[in-house]
């Protein structure tokens, strides 16, 4: 097992080049494959999960491995019940764990074949594409978004195209609406019909000459939370808008009552200090889950209770963030608790932390970069398998030395 030692500087000043969002890459990728487009969209990320993606779509081998993306599985699994020849489509042994049964139970509605390949509601997946007639399906809408985003994005491609009725609670929203605003910007006709009701018209994608994906927000998060745990910071994030199809843009919102302020400058935000942060804070998440494990620590570390809701898909993702949350923040001497699987709190709590604690990151980039700033009022924090971040961000601990952190055991 690879493990760094982190130590922060005093002061931290930085022009950062985040990695383009994954989120846009992976559905401008499917896009374009299905609007048989000329040109690549332009700024891909280099991360595994567009990686494996823009692999996938090349070379189409009759086995696909997309390793741990959730995108990738879920996009790639409509685009294939619609694209000719058969394909086993695999990930990583979390992959197989991660809930699928939705999404191919919609897909069958629609007239797809796909097949379990092992255990029934999990990848690994063997589809056959075909022609798809059926335009009419219903499905629950809160355990993930992707199930949505992935049967919208293939509706262009069907016949008759397709009426997406949702049932229960919608979680992940503004994910679906990144897939609209992506169809849309290829030429789809498509939207809310209402509250509950998606429509895509059968009308073919028009690719744009151009296709160029902005920076990740989601990413951005950790340079917000640098920022609010440091005594001393200013930090350029070139390539971010306050106009974002992201969700997850809200971040700068959210850290404004966390004592981190959001200049929106032509084609860059400057995060500084500015403010008191609040005493507590509450917030439901269920709009932007990728935020949680990036608040969870920074409240915890400015010693400020939470309570933070709609926590229900974090257990599902790369791996059951609640559980890992609150073992790793035990770690640092925190004591989390957790309500029905979608809420977590801290009521202020304290237990005696690690002498020298080490933060497990099970497979979870998120859970490594969320911790990382906690090295800041720490004064030293180690963290395991390190290289987890190339899921989304591969070069965060480059970013972190540039702005003067000192990384032990990196190379
Ligand atoms: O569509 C997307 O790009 C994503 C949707 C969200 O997943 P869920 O819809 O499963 O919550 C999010 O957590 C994930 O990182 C990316
Ligand atoms: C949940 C995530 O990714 P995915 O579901 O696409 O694997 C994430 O990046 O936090």
């Amino acid at each position: 097992m690879k493990r760094i030692i982190l130590t922060s500087p005093d002061k931290i000043y930085g022009n950062i080049t985040l990695p383009s969002s994954k989120s846009i890459c992976n559905r401008a990728l499917i896009i374009n494959a299905l609007a048989q487009a000329f040109s690549k969209p332009e700024n891909l990320s280099d991360c595994d999960d567009t990686r494996v993606m823009i692999h996938a779509l090349q070379e189409m081998p009759p086995v696909i491995d997309i390793g741990a993306a959730g995108t990738a599985m879920r996009f790639l699994t409509a685009f294939l019940s619609v694209h000719p020849g058969t394909h086993i489509l695999t990930g990583t042994q979390r992959m197989q764990q991660r809930p699928i049964g939705l999404l191919v139970n919609a897909l069958r509605t629609l007239g797809a074949d796909v097949e379990y390949s092992g255990n029934e509601g999990y990848p690994p997946l063997r589809i056959t594409g075909r022609q798809l007639i059926n335009h009419d399906v219903t499905l629950p809408g809160n355990v993930s978004s992707q199930y949505i985003s992935a049967l919208l994005m293939i509706g262009p491609a069907l016949k008759n195209g397709l009426t997406l009725n949702l049932t229960g609670e919608i979680i992940s929203r503004p994910y679906i609406d990144l897939t609209l605003h992506l169809m849309k910007s290829f030429g789809a006709k498509a939207g809310w019909a209402n509250e509950k009701q998606l429509y895509v018209e059968p009308h073919p994608y028009e690719a744009p000459s151009s296709y160029y994906v902005e920076s990740d927000w989601s990413a951005a998060s950790y340079w917000y939370e640098i920022c609010a745990l440091a005594p001393e910071a200013q930090i350029e994030l070139p390539g971010l808008f306050r106009q974002s199809p992201q969700g997850d843009a809200y971040v700068a919102h959210l850290f404004s009552s966390l004592g981190v302020k959001t200049q929106y400058l032509d084609h860059k935000v400057v995060l500084q200090k500015e403010g008191k942060p609040v005493s507590q804070m509450t917030y439901n998440f269920i709009n932007q889950p990728d935020l949680a494990q990036t608040f969870v620590v920074t409240c915890a570390l400015l010693n400020i209770p939470f309570r933070f809701s709609g926590l229900q898909s974090l257990k599902i993702k790369e791996t059951d963030r609640i559980a890992a949350l609150m073992k790793e923040m035990k770690k640092l001497g925190y004591v989390l608790t957790e309500t029905d699987g979608c809420i977590l709190e801290w009521n202020g709590e304290r237990c005696p932390s690690d002498i020298s604690p080490c933060i497990d990151t099970y497979e979870d980039h998120r859970m490594a970069m969320a911790f990382a700033p906690a090295c800041i009022p720490l004064g030293k924090l180690s963290i395991n398998n390190p290289q987890v971040v190339s899921k989304s961000y591969p070069h965060f601990w480059d970013d972190l030395q540039a702005t003067g952190f000192t990384i032990n055991g990196k190379n």
